[in-house]
C-alpha cells in the first residue's frame, strides 16, 4: 500500500532527524572509546609501577596485596566501560545506514498511541528513556511479526499487554537513503518479502530480521520448551530462523548467556562458513560451530580409522553391484535404530552381572596383570555398584598393584643390563638426576640409599609409565572386544534383542562389523553405537558449560547420536530443524511423531512446530519439485514468480557440455551470481568439473572444502544441503543416475537449492522422478540433434 506524500516527507524527515543524532552520538563517544582503551592499555602496560610490593612483615604483605586489588579493580573497571562503550558504538555505527526497518503505531488503553520504529538494535534519547529505534528482540516489537493492523498483544515480563494496532509500515534504508516504503495490512507485508526474495543471492546467509514470519517468529521467541522440534519443507526458513533464535536469545538472556555457550551442529564444514557471517551481522557474536563427525574424531580417531558420513552416502550410491552391499544397508539403518539403542542398554545391564571384557597389561613381552585378574576384581565389587564407577575402582586397584609390581621389578636382571649400557660418566648424571627427581618427588626420600637403587628405582619407573598412561586412560578395559562380542556371539544378541529382534541380513551385517574391527576400522554407523556403549561403561563425558544446542539437517542424526548429545551437554536445551523429505542418508530419522527425537524429553518438555511455506525458490520450482514427492501437497509455494524449470535431452554428453557452458554464460549474464552444477557423486563432479574446466571457471566442492564463495560450483547433491544458488543446474537428471527409490530425497533436495532458475540435463531417458511430474510445470528441450546427431 502507497501511502501520502506528506506522511513520506515526514518520515523522510524521522530518518534523517535518527542519522543526525547517530551521527552526533558517535562523534560524542568515540573519543571516549579511544581514551579508555588508552587507559586500558596504559594501566595494563604500568600495572606494576603503581604497586609497591613489599612483604618484609606482614602488614607490608597486607598493604602490598590491597594496592595490588586496588589497581587490578581500576584495570577491570575500565576494561568493562570501554567493553560497554565500544560495543554501543558499534551497534550506533551498524544503524547509520539503515537505521530501522518497521513501525507500529500501538494503543494501548487508556495511553497515548505509541509510535515504536524497529531495528537491529535498540537506540534512545539523549534522557535514556525514549525509545528512538526498539531492538527487533524487545518484547513490543513481536507485535510486528505476529500481527496485522487491529486488536494485538504482547508478552512482558510484567505480564500480557492488549491494545490496538493503528498502523504497521515497512521500510527499506539503504545507505542513509528511504529506497522503499509500504504500509501493510497483513502480518508481515508480502511486499517487503517479494522485494528481499528476488534479490541474488550472496556467498553468505543473510539475516531476515525485516521480514520474518509469524510462525518463523514462534520458533525465534520461544523459551519454555526443553525441547524444540520444527518440520518444514526446503527452503522454509529453518536455519534462518534457528539463527535469529540465537541472536534472540543471546539478547533476552545477555546477562547469563554467553555466544560461547551455544552450540550449531551443522551438517559440513562449508555450512559452517556459509552461515558464519549471520550473527555478527546483528551485532552477536558466533556460537560454536562443529560437525558430529569432528566430535566422533576427536574422541576415537586414536584408536580407529573412521569412516565419515560423506563416504558413507558415496558406498551407498555407487557400491549397488558389490557383494555385501545389502547386508551393509540393512546394517546402516538398524545400527541407527532405537532397537539397537535397546539392545546396547540390555547389553549394559548384563555387563553388570558379567561378560565384562579387559585387556592384559603387558610388560616387556610377559603379562603383568592379566585381564582374568580384572575380571575377577571386577565383578568382586559390590554388584550395586554402577558399571562405570567398577571401573574407577578397579583403576585404583590396578595403580596399587602397579605399585607393589613396580618394588619387584627392581630387582629384575634387565634392570641391571640397562646399568651396564652406561659409562661412568653417565651413570654419574643418571644418578644424579634420578636422586633429585626422587628427591622432588618425594621430599622424606632417604639420600643415603645406595646408588644403584636409586638408579633401578628410577629406571623401572621410566618404563612403567606407558602403563601408568595406559590405566590413567582406561585402556584397560577392552572396548573394542565389547562391540564386536554383540557381532560374534549370536546367542547373546539373540538374548539381547528378545523375540524377532534379530534385524535381516544379520550374519552380513555380523561378518562385516568383525571384519572391520579387526583392521582397526569403524564404519560411519558403528562409531556412535561404539561410542555410547564405551561411555555407559566408562562414564559419560559431559560438557555443563553449553546451555544451547541446535542441531541443523536434524533428519541425519540417529537415534544414538540424539541420545549421545542429550547425556553429552546435561545443562542444555535443544532445537532440532530438519525436513524429513531431504533425509538423503540411509539411517535418517523422522522428526515429528512418535520418533527418537520427539521421545527424547518426553512429550511434557517438547514442542513441535511445523513450517509449511517455502520462501526460497520461485513458486514455478517448487511446484516442480514437490510433484516429484507423492503426497506432498503440503508444501506451499511464496507468490513469487520466474521462469518453469527447464529440462534439456541432450543426444550426447558432448552436447551437453556445449549447452551446460552456454546455459551457464547466459545466467551470469542476467546476473546470477552463484551457479552450481549439481552432480549425484564426487566422482560424478570431478568428472563434470574435468569436462567443463577449460570453458568456464568453476569451483569443485569436495567434503574437505571449508568455505562457502561466490562463483560457479560443481558440487555432488548431499554437499550442497542447507546452501542455496541463484541457478541450479542438474548434471545428470536421467534414469541411469536417479532411478532407485532411495534416490528420490537426494534429487529432490538437489532441485530444491536452486532461487530463480533450475534446469536439468539429460543424455538419454529422464530419471522416474521427473516423469511423474506434470508436463506443464516444466519446458522440454531438445537438444544438440541438427550439430551432433
Ligand atoms: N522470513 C523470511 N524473510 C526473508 N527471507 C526468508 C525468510 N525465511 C526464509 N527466507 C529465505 O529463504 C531461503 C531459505 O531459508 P533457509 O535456508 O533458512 O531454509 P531451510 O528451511 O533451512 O532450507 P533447507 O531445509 O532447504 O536447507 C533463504 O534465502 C532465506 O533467507
Amino acid at each position: 500500500m502507497s501511502i501520502a506524500p506528506k506522511e513520506r516527507d515526514l518520515e523522510l524527515e524521522r530518518i534523517a532527524l535518527v542519522i543526525r543524532k547517530l551521527q552526533e552520538r558517535i562523534a560524542d563517544i568515540e573519543p571516549s572509546v579511544g581514551s579508555l582503551r588508552d587507559q586500558v592499555v596504559d594501566i595494563r602496560t604500568h600495572f606494576w609501577d603503581d604497586v609497591t610490593v613489599n612483604f618484609s612483615t606482614e602488614d607490608d604483605a597486607v598493604e602490598t596485596y590491597l594496592s595490588m586489588k586496588q589497581q587490578a579493580d581500576l584495570l577491570s573497571e575500565r576494561e568493562r566501560t570501554h567493553r560497554h562503550l565500544s560495543n554501543q558504538l558499534k551497534r550506533m555505527k551498524r544503524l547509520v545506514p539503515s537505521p530501522y526497518f518497521g513501525r507500529i503505531d500501538f494503543k494501548e488503553a487508556g495511553l497515548p498511541t505509541e509510535k515504536v520504529y524497529i531495528g537491529v538494535a535498540s537506540f534512545l534519547e539523549d534522557d535514556g528513556e525514549t525509545f528512538l529505534i526498539y531492538d527487533w528482540r524487545t518484547p513490543i516489537a513481536s507485535l510486528y511479526y505476529d500481527y496485522p493492523p487491529g486488536p494485538a498483544e504482547y508478552d512482558t515480563p510484567g505480564g500480557l499487554v492488549q491494545g490496538t494496532m493503528e498502523l504497521k509500515r515497512q521500510f527499506v534504508i539503504r545507505d542513509g537513503s528511504l529506497r522503499f516504503i509500504f504500509d501493510t495490512g497483513v502480518t508481515i507485508g508480502d511486499d517487503l518479502l517479494q522485494q528481499v526474495l528476488s534479490q541474488g543471492s550472496d556467498s553468505q546467509m543473510k539475516t531476515i530480521v525485516a521480514t520474518i514470519q509469524k510462525e518463523q517468529n514462534r520458533i525465534i521467541r520461544n523459551d519454555r520448551s526443553r525441547m524444540l522440534i520444527v518440520q518444514g519443507a526446503a527452503g522454509s526458513g529453518k536455519t534462518s530462523a534457528a539463527l535469529q533464535r540465537v541472536a534472540y536469545l543471546l539478547y533476552k538472556y545477555r546477562e547469563t548467556l554467553k555466544a560461547d555457550q551455544m552450540v550449531l551442529f551443522s551438517p559440513n564444514p562449508m555450512f559452517n562458513s556459509y552461515v558464519s557471517t549471520v550473527l555478527p551481522e546483528l551485532g552477536e557474536e558466533n556460537m560454536q560451530q562443529t560437525t558430529f563427525q569432528e566430535y566422533l574424531e576427536h574422541r576415537l580417531s586414536r584408536l580407529f580409522q573412521l569412516e565419515d558420513p560423506f563416504e558413507q552416502i558415496e558406498y551407498l550410491l555407487t557400491a549397488e553391484e558389490e557383494p555385501g552391499y545389502v547386508g551393509r544397508v540393512s546394517g546402516i539403518q538398524y545400527k541407527a535404530s532405537s532397537a539397537f539403542l535397546q539392545v546396547i542398554l540390555n547389553y549394559k545391564a548384563s555387563l553388570e552381572r558379567e561378560g565384562m571384557l579387559f585387556r592384559n597389561l603387558r610388560f616387556r613381552g610377559r603379562v603383568l596383570i592379566s585381564k582374568d585378574r580384572m575380571k575377577e576384581q571386577f565383578y568382586s565389587y559390590d554388584s550395586s555398584i554402577r558399571l562405570a564407577n567398577r571401573v574407577i575402582l578397579l583403576q585404583e586397584w590396578l595403580r596399587s598393584e602397579l605399585v607393589a609390581l613396580e618394588a619387584v621389578e627392581r630387582q629384575a636382571d634387565w634392570v641391571r643390563e640397562e646399568m651396564d649400557y652406561l659409562d661412568t660418566e653417565q651413570y654419574q648424571k643418571a644418578y644424579n638426576r634420578a636422586r633429585k627427581r626422587l628427591k622432588e618427588q618425594d621430599p622424606t626420600f632417604n639420600d643415603s640409599v645406595h646408588e644403584e637403587e636409586v638408579l633401578r628405582k628410577m629406571i623401572v619407573q621410566e618404563q612403567f609409565k606407558p602403563l601408568r598412561i595406559r590405566i590413567k586412560q582406561l585402556r584397560f578395559v577392552d572396548a573394542p572386544a565389547l562391540y564386536g562380542q554383540l557381532f560374534e556371539r549370536r546367542e547373546l544378541f539373540e538374548e539381547l534383542a528378545g523375540p524377532g529382534g534379530v534385524p535381516e541380513h544379520w550374519d552380513d551385517v555380523c561378518s562385516q562389523t568383525l571384519e572391520r574391527l579387526s583392521r582397526k576400522a569403524l564404519a560411519y554407523e558403528d562409531a556412535t553405537p561404539y561410542l555410547y556403549l564405551q561411555e555407559l561403561v566408562e562414564g559419560f563425558r559431559t560438557n555443563r558449560i553449553v546451555r544451547h544446542v541446535v542441531i541443523d539437517e536434524a533428519q541425519d542424526f540417529s537415534a544414538f547420536q540424539y541420545e549421545f548429545i542429550k547425556r553429552l551437554f546435561p545443562r542444555s536445551r535443544l532445537t532440532v530443524l530438519g525436513d524429513f523429505n531431504q533425509a538423503i542418508f540411509a539411517h535418517a530419522t523422522s522428526l515429528v511423531e512418535d520418533t527418537p527425537v520427539a521421545r527424547l524429553f518426553g512429550e511434557e518438555e517438547t514442542e513441535t512446530i511445523v513450517l509449511t511455506r517455502s520462501y526460497r525458490s520461485t513458486l514455478e520450482i517448487v511446484e516442480f519439485t514437490k510433484a516429484m514427492l507423492p503426497g506432498m501437497q503440503s508444501i506451499e509455494p511464496f507468490q513469487r514468480t520466474g521462469g518453469k524449470p527447464v529440462v534439456l535431452i541432450a543426444s550426447s554428453a558432448e552436447a551437453r557440455i556445449h549447452r551446460i557452458v552456454q546455459d551457464v554464460q547466459a545466467l551470469q549474464a542476467e546476473g546470477m551470481n552463484s551457479v552450481a552444477i549439481i552432480c549425484k557423486t564426487a566422482a560424478e563432479s570431478q568428472a563434470a568439473y574435468e569436462a567443463l574446466m577449460e570453458r568456464l571457471e568453476l569451483r569443485l566442492i569436495t567434503k574437505d572444502t571449508a568455505t562457502f564463495e561466490r562463483g560457479i560450483h560443481v558440487i555432488p547433491a548431499y554437499l550442497a544441503k542447507g546452501v542455496e544458488f541463484d541457478a541450479v543446474l542438474l548434471y545428470d537428471a536421467s534414469d541411469k543416475t536417479y532411478r532407485r527409490e532411495n534416490e528420490r530425497k537426494l534429487f529432490y533436495t538437489a532441485c530444491t537449492r536452486a532461487m530463480h532458475r533450475l534446469r536439468l540435463y539429460a543424455v538419454g531417458e529422464l530419471s522416474p522422478f521427473v516423469r511423474v511430474v506434470d508436463p506443464g510445470l516444466f519446458v522440454k528441450e531438445e537438444i544438440g540433434r541438427s550439430i551432433y546427431a
